[in-house]
């Protein structure tokens, strides 16, 4: 007997749809098979398809506030416009949107998620409520100010201290340093050395735009990946957001050093920074996971739209049709994050984290269905998900998000909206 099973479903397993029966234990997958399987809670899943939950690897949340506020610009005017808006930002503030993210992120299939941002206690607050799994990270900028760096590293290294592990494990607390050209080298270095002492992650955007490249290479003599490598900063410790401008050799370091990487593909297009090399850096060996980026620069959390961004672009961008296949997006998005920040999830196997989403294989978009794996990568518009379980825990059942009271959670953040309205 399983504390959970579903049962009768088509399950995503070695990169195909099959009949299959899951069952859970604790925050578990124990079975995957053909037996029949009984558990304290069972779900039925005819007529679904039951695949490993998504992995959202590049987020700053609570900009679902800013959704739609700056608008049509490059990243650098784009950042200083958010910057100004940001400081407005409460905590409270910071967690309503956060729980609006959360919110589109369940209803659209996303188990997990990567958030980089300020107030975080707040983002933590509304992960430990929701039951949605994150790894989150405090979003430091010293700008090459000694004392600015040290106040920065001694917040994020108490979020680390009092969140990593929290809810039974399902929040993971790791570094954030924001980028290259907003933290020094010297900060960088600090940063690696805690998070080696602490023995944790570090998460921060690279490599992003043109102008991100030529400017550091003024600054220093030197492309962003290569300073980042030159000072020893680059290892399996570290996840880049972006990393659109790279070149061949800094590809080749990127895989020697076990750096992940998450491509953004709508905001990369939305602020045009550029299309990531994803063929050739997979081709390379290189772990490359999905993102969204925040909400305003998206503007949304749903990663399905990414998935399908994401292989169109590559398409576009090689000239082949068989580039970025429909299985290895679907990886990207799903086991490539979880591998990126060390859990063990991903994929429907006995031993890994209970995160599951089941989607309904009747809705008209889906049919007619002469492979599943196609109807997900290419026709899904997010909402066919019926039901997301996390660390073995039912949180969205038959579309309805269990943890949260939706309308007010939609009604907070639409009255939070005038304190931004500028008069
Ligand atoms: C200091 S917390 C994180 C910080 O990052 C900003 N941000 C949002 N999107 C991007 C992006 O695409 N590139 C760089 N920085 C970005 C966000 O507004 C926060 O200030
Ligand atoms: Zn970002």
């Amino acid at each position: 007997m399983y504390d959970l099973c579903i049962s009768n479903g088509l399950c995503f397993i070695n990169n195909e749809f099959i009949e299959a029966n899951i069952g859970i234990e604790g925050n578990r997958i124990a079975y995957v098979g053909k037996e029949d399987v009984k558990g304290e809670f069972e779900i039925d899943a005819g007529g679904k398809l039951v695949m490993p939950g998504l992995f959202n690897a590049h987020t700053h949340l609570a900009m679902t506030l800013l959704r739609g506020y700056v608008e049509d610009m490059p990243l650098m005017d784009w950042l200083s416009r958010v910057w100004q808006v940001e400081a407005k930002l409460s905590e409270e503030d910071v967690y309503w949107g956060s729980m609006l993210g959360i919110l589109e992120m369940i209803k659209s299939g996303t188990t997990a998620f990567a958030d980089m941002y300020f107030h975080m206690d707040e983002v933590a607050k509304a992960v430990g409520e929701t039951g949605i799994r994150a790894v989150l990270s405090y979003g430091m900028i010293e700008s090459g100010d000694d004392e600015k760096g040290e106040k920065e590293l001694k917040i994020g290294t108490e979020f680390v201290k009092d969140w990593d592990g929290a809810f039974n494990g399902r929040i993971k607390a790791i570094f954030g340093p924001h980028a290259p050209y907003t933290c020094s080298p010297e900060f960088l270095l600090k940063v690696k050395e805690r998070a080696e002492e602490l023995d944790t992650l570090i998460h921060i955007h690279v490599a992003e735009t043109r102008q991100e490249f030529e400017d550091i290479k003024k600054r220093y003599g030197k492309t962003p990946v290569r300073l980042l490598d030159d000072i020893g900063f680059l290892s399996k410790r570290v996840i880049v957001a972006h990393g659109v401008w790279v070149e061949d050799d800094e590809i080749s370091i990127l895989k020697e050093r076990g750096v992940s990487v998450v491509h953004n593909p709508a905001s990369n297009l939305k602020l045009a920074a550029g299309i990531a090399r994803v063929t050739d850096m997979l081709n390379a060996g290189v772990n490359v996971c999905l993102g969204t980026d925040g909400a305003a620069s998206n503007n949304t959390y749903n990663l399905f739209e990414e998935i399908k961004l994401a292989s169109l672009l590559q398409k576009v961008a090689t000239g082949r049709a068989d580039a970025l296949k429909a299985s290895d997006v679907l990886t990207m998005a799903t086991r490539n994050g979880y591998r990126a920040y060390g859990l063990n999830g991903g994929k429907i196997e006995e031993g890994m984290l209970a995160d599951i989403i089941m989607l309904d294989a009747k809705r008209c978009n889906y049919v007619p269905s002469y492979n599943p794996l196609y109807s997900v990568v290419y026709a899904s518009y997010g909402c066919e998900v019926t039901h997301v379980i996390v660390d073995g825990e039912l949180i969205l059942e038959d579309g309805m998000v269990l943890t949260m009271d939706e309308e007010k959670v939609i009604d907070k953040a639409e009255k939070l909206k005038d304190k931004f309205l500028v008069a």
